[in-house]
């Protein structure tokens, strides 16, 4: 596909006798955001830490807008922005010192890092603690720090964006913020792959799901596509459980196409906090 700034093709990554992906395949294009659901330990930071050069896979390939990200790494870093799922560390910064510096690392004049500093400040609404100093241990809300960090890979344009669960420690408020911001993203021309357990916010802004389940993908396609036609499609349904029902009748490249048709809810309704959702 000519416009994908990444190409996921057969992913394997073990860690001992855990299979953590299990050939994996996907794809993101440019302007689109693709979110990736999984329960916990379904392997979706250990496919991200692979997508950024961090991990070496054990087979299959990965290219980040046309760099093989298991021959050059280094390549891949250059086109790839990352919000780790782990907090940033920003302490003896100020977010608009840390994003400014994101900028300023990623090629922007001084003039501009500082304008997209400030825009991206107003956007998410953190104006109010741009210039406060984050300390060991304080100084800085955990929200606030993962708003800078969402800014710190945002702050620039790159070809893909990866962000790994952006919304945790996020208020409710800012997080409808956050996911108009991911949108933009989107909408400027970036591909964003977009790790979250909060799928039932997150369904708004994604063109498209991938659902990974003990390493495999087991549905792959647009909200609309994957969601069940039965009860339970999601918030104000009407049935109370909150979740988005997927049916895995999946693209090629995905799941098992010899596998039966299942719903399957995502995510458990026993999981699921009282805003928002997860998987
Ligand atoms: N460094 C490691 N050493 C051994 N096992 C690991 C390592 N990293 C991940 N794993 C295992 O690989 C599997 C996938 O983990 P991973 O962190 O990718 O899942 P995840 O989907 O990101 O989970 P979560 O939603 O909890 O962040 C898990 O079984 C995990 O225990």
């Amino acid at each position: 596909m000519d416009d994908a700034v990444l190409e996921v093709e057969n992913l394997t990554r073990r860690f001992g006798p855990v299979v953590a992906n299990d050939q994996v395949s996907l794809r993101v294009r440019a302007g689109d955001v693709v979110g990736l659901l999984g329960h916990n330990g379904a392997g979706k930071t250990t496919l991200v830490s692979q997508i950024v050069g961090l991990l070496r896979p054990d087979a299959g390939s990965i290219r980040v807008a046309g760099a093989d990200a298991v021959a050059d790494p280094a390549g891949a870093r250059r086109r790839v922005a990352l919000q780790a799922q782990a907090q940033a560390p920003l302490d003896g910064l100020t977010p608009r010192a840390a994003i400014e510096i994101a900028g300023r690392l990623r090629g922007m004049s001084r003039a501009d890092a500082r304008a997209a500093a400030r825009a991206l400040a107003d956007e998410l609404d953190i104006g109010e603690w741009l210039d406060r100093r984050a300390t060991p241990g304080g100084g800085l809300s955990g929200g606030v720090r993962r708003l800078t960090a969402f800014a710190m890979a945002a702050v620039a344009p790159v070809p893909l964006v990866v962000l790994d669960e952006p919304t945790n420690d996020v208020d409710a408020a800012r997080r409808r913020r956050l996911w108009d911001a991911v949108r933009r993203l989107g909408d400027a021309g970036a591909g964003v792959l977009l790790v979250t357990h909060n799928v039932v916010e997150a369904e708004r802004v994604v063109d498209e799901l991938v659902v990974l389940d003990r390493g495999r993908v087991v549905a792959a396609g647009s909200p609309g596509r994957l969601r069940g036609t039965g009860v339970g499609d999601g918030p104000g349904d009407g049935t109370g459980d909150g979740g988005l029902r997927l049916e895995l009748s999946l693209s090629p490249g995905g799941a098992d196409p010899s596998a039966p048709p299942a719903q399957a809810p995502v995510p458990s309704p026993a999981a699921c906090g009282p805003v928002g959702g997860c998987c």
